[in-house]
């Protein structure tokens, strides 16, 4: 069989261990379902494409086993049992369509076209066809595999299926490794600077492989392969999903894959996240978490929660997965180290449902600064979550910070530290308008009147002023009362103010 073949007569050890485990899953599930039971779902992308040659070569192996043939007893063409579903639109690519055809047609693929959404399509072919699992060419680091394993049922709602991923935990650079040693054939889209093929409506070549002429002036594209890092394989797809809360997602071709265009004039909000067992059992008193706040606030930021979670990959993911949905930006700190209980950043991978790989650029950082004893595969804290990280740089940081989507990863342990990193953050992210926002016009007034006697009035004045944050607080039972107005708008904040004094009774305020 030619594939298998081609993987062992390769010297590519990590490309080896990918495709074993790849087709333990593939005959995994050949051995728990039979042929009419399951079936391929082939979309002619380049992940779909690698999935193919391997359940060929599954398939060869498994029924070489299933006939006890020796080898000859088997040629290389064993025919392709699998059903192969294609679910074509109109808005496919017309390299993808032809590409998807002419495959079915050299391998004598049964296919079947679907013209449905994905959904209603797969209730009607489950309901003609007794099929119980679906082999998926999906990959970590695709949005769609949040939360996805090798072998996962499908998502309530979804007609009743078992989800086959054999190649989740594959790399772009793996992809690329598979599809060149064994010199398949792929889509030539791939050749033109195509990183990731969505449809012709949100995809265009990878910005990272353009060429320019100096001579005339022509863009040109190096072909996918060439790829530098594997995590911006999507920096030609429009940003579709989780979006963070009130930011208004663009379609990016600049080759930044995290860019929010943030929409100004909306309140932005943010959540804060502090780690740590200690700041729970009351032995460490957690200052950064007041100080985020009012750097934020400064910047008219809205912190819309702060919360303090033990550490405990679980308990991170579970409050940064809550968190990045409801708030534009959430800012965790706490935990972020070499140490067993340094446990942020695979919560935050976690959250979004990747996993940890190392990261090299990263690794060199470290590598400065704790020497050699920061080595290749042992170094835990180059692990960083796989296709969703950012590094930030700035010269008087020692270490960039982490940014993965939405969420910032800060490492300063005090206030001095937390400084410094939040002036670089926001000289870094001025010209990218991640963290622009109007600053708020507040004004406070403070009352000697009973909280009774206020209460009336401030009621009233909630109701004509809808648009402003109308705060209270007091720092004795017995003290004055802070009335605090914040709003976007200064002329509005004024004309609270004066119609809450119009609304008080002579001499009540301080
Ligand atoms: C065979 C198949 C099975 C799918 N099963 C599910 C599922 O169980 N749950 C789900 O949310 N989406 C499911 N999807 C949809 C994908 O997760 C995802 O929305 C789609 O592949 C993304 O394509 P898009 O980037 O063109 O939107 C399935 C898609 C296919 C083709
Ligand atoms: N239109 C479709 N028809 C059939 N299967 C599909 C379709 N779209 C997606 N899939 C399935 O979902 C998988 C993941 O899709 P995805 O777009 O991430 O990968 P790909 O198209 O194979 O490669 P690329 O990332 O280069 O686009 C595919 O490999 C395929 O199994
Ligand atoms: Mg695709």
């Amino acid at each position: 069989m030619e594939i298998d073949k081609a993987i062992r007569e390769s010297d590519d050890e990590r490309l080896k261990t990918k495709y074993k485990n790849a087709i333990f899953v593939i005959r995994r599930a050949l051995a728990l379902y039979s042929i009419e039971e399951v079936a391929f779902s082939f979309n002619g992308g380049k992940d779909s494409t690698v999935l193919f040659h391997l359940l060929r070569a599954g398939y060869y192996l498994h029924k070489e086993d299933e006939i006890h043939a020796n080898r000859e007893g088997l040629t290389d063409h064993v025919k392709f049992p699998l059903r192969t579903i294609y679910f074509e639109t109109a808005s496919t690519f017309t390299e993808i369509n032809s590409f998807t055809y002419e495959t079915a047609s050299t391998y004598g693929l049964q296919m079947d076209i679907i013209r449905l959404d994905f959904k209603s399509g797969l209730e009607a072919l489950l309901k003609a066809n007794p099929i119980k699992a679906i082999f998926l060419g999906v990959r970590i680091g695709d949005p769609t595999a949040v939360g996805q394993e090798q072998f996962s049922p499908s998502s309530p709602g979804w007609p009743p299926f078992m989800r086959v991923n054999p190649i989740l935990d594959w790399s772009y650079r793996d992809v690329w490794a598979f599809l060149l040693t064994c010199k398949v054939q792929y889509c030539s889209l791939y050749d033109q600077g195509y990183t990731s093929i969505g449809s012709i409506h949100d995809t265009v070549p990878n910005d990272l492989l353009c060429i320019h002429n100096p001579k005339d002036g022509r863009r040109s594209f190096k072909p996918a392969y060439l790829l530098p890092d594997g995590r911006l394989e999507r920096a030609g797809r429009a940003r579709k999903s989780s979006a963070p809360a009130s930011a208004k997602s663009s379609a990016v071709s600049n080759g930044d894959i995290n860019t929010v265009d943030i929409h100004h004039n909306s309140l932005l909000t943010a959540s804060v996240i502090a780690v740590g067992d200690e700041i729970l059992s009351g032995t460490v008193e957690d200052k950064l978490g007041a100080s985020l706040c009012k750097k934020l606030h400064a910047i008219g930021w809205a912190v819309s929660r702060i919360s303090v979670v033990r550490n405990d990959i679980d308990s991170v993911a579970e409050e940064v997965e809550r968190r990045k949905g409801s708030s534009d930006m959430v800012f965790i700190y706490g935990a972020v180290g070499p140490l067993h209980s340094d446990v942020t950043v695979a919560g935050v991978a976690k959250a979004f449902g990747v996993r940890t790989a190392p990261d090299e650029e990263f690794e060199e950082y470290l590598r400065h600064l704790i020497g050699e004893k920061c080595t290749g595969d042992r170094n835990e804290m180059a692990q960083l979550p796989e296709g969703i990280t950012e590094l930030l740089h700035h010269e008087k940081l020692l270490m960039p910070l982490i940014k993965c989507l939405n969420v910032i990863i800060l490492s300063a342990t005090n206030i001095t530290e937390l400084d410094v990193q939040w002036d670089c953050l926001v000289e870094l992210t001025r010209h990218s308008s991640l963290l622009v926002s109007e600053p708020f016009a507040s004004k406070s007034l403070t009352m000697t009147i009973s909280d009774v006697k206020a209460a009336q009035p401030l009621s009233k004045l909630r109701l004509e002023f809808p648009d402003l944050y109308i705060g209270c607080y007091r720092e004795s039972r017995n003290g004055p009362l802070t009335v605090s107005l914040q709003g976007k708008d200064q002329a509005r904040t004024e004309a609270a103010a004066e119609a809450l004094c119009k609304k008080l009774e002579p001499g009540a305020l301080h």
